[in-house]
């Protein structure tokens, strides 16, 4: 099956970053969480992806199309939210609608109203008049409310409590039910990623340092708790990163390297995400 998302060699500079050869697959009826931490370069490869922002070089295909001059089909086939609402503030929700039904060729404006009645949005409130978290959830209508095929989403739930983020996380997996939609989502709630993700890819100082499968990912690390002489003793290989405590030092492991007798716990993605950064 064609693959929703590809990013090859894609690199771009600014003045002080580099995002350097980026490539990154996300096959369809996939979820992949993109992490990494402030300013690691997770909205410009989103705003790359969007065609918003020039790349100085590299190829980037959306379900099987360069996204360079974004044609209009392609463009109603992904649903974006960004980490701020981009309405005007002076529109009611209504009025959004009314735009977007312009603006996207597989408008369904049935859907829409149902999803402003399901995320509790009235829909004769402005845009300046709605918190933060209910402007991320209108973003979120409009973006279910086309034809969408691929989902791509700047810290969506940023801002939306505990209750809210289930919701929305519970939409994502419906959405991802028929094998044909996608989601491309980044955020620093690395728990919710873990949740839905079937992918992780992981982006530090404007380089991937990886991008794999989230359960293999989850199953090749573990944390064990040693002394630094048996540390020490292991391959180095075997070791991701180190912390240092006063008695004894707790390391993130590749599990198959590490002798049979040795204890290792399970690590989670933010072990591995902070591991991974402090060793760098
Ligand atoms: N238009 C621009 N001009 C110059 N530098 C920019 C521009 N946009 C972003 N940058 C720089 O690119 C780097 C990556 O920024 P980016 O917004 O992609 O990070 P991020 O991973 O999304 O961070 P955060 O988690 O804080 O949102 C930062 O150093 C930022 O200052």
């Amino acid at each position: 099956m064609q693959d929703a998302l590809r990013l090859e060699q894609v690199s771009k500079q600014y003045n002080g970053f580099k995002l350097e050869d980026v490539n990154i697959t996300l096959p369809s009826g996939c979820i992949m969480g993109f992490i990494g931490e402030n300013g690691a370069g997770k909205t410009t490869t989103i705003k790359l992806i969007l065609d918003l922002i020039k790349r100085d070089s590299g190829s980037i295909q959306i379900l099987g199309q360069e996204c360079r001059d974004m044609p209009r089909a392609l463009k109603d086939s992904i649903g974006v939210v960004m980490d701020t609402c981009c309405f005007s503030e002076e529109l009611t929700a209504k009025h959004v609608g009314k735009i977007m039904k312009g603006f996207y060729a597989s408008w369904n404006q049935e859907k829409y109203e149902g999803l402003l009645r399901q995320y509790r949005i009235d829909s004769m409130k402005k845009v300046k008049e709605c918190s933060r978290g209910m402007k991320m959830k209108l973003s979120m209508a409009v973006a279910l409310s086309h034809d969408t095929r691929i989902l791509i989403l700047d810290e969506a739930t940023s801002g939306l409590d505990p209750v809210a983020r289930e919701e929305l996380l519970e939409t994502f997996q419906d959405f991802i039910q028929d094998e044909e939609h996608s989601i491309f989502i980044s955020s620093h709630i690395i728990s919710d990623l873990e949740k839905i993700c079937d992918y992780i890819t992981f982006i530090h100082k404007g380089k991937i340092l990886f991008s794999e499968e989230k359960d293999a990912l989850l199953e090749s690390y573990g944390i064990l708790h040693c002394s630094r002489r048996e540390l020490e003793e292991l391959s180095k290989s075997a070791v991701a990163g180190v912390r240092e405590g006063a008695f004894g030092v707790e390391a993130l492991v590749k599990r198959k390297k590490i002798p049979g007798g040795m204890h290792v716990d399970p690590a989670n993605l933010e072990d591995i995400m902070l591991y991974y950064s402090r060793e760098e």
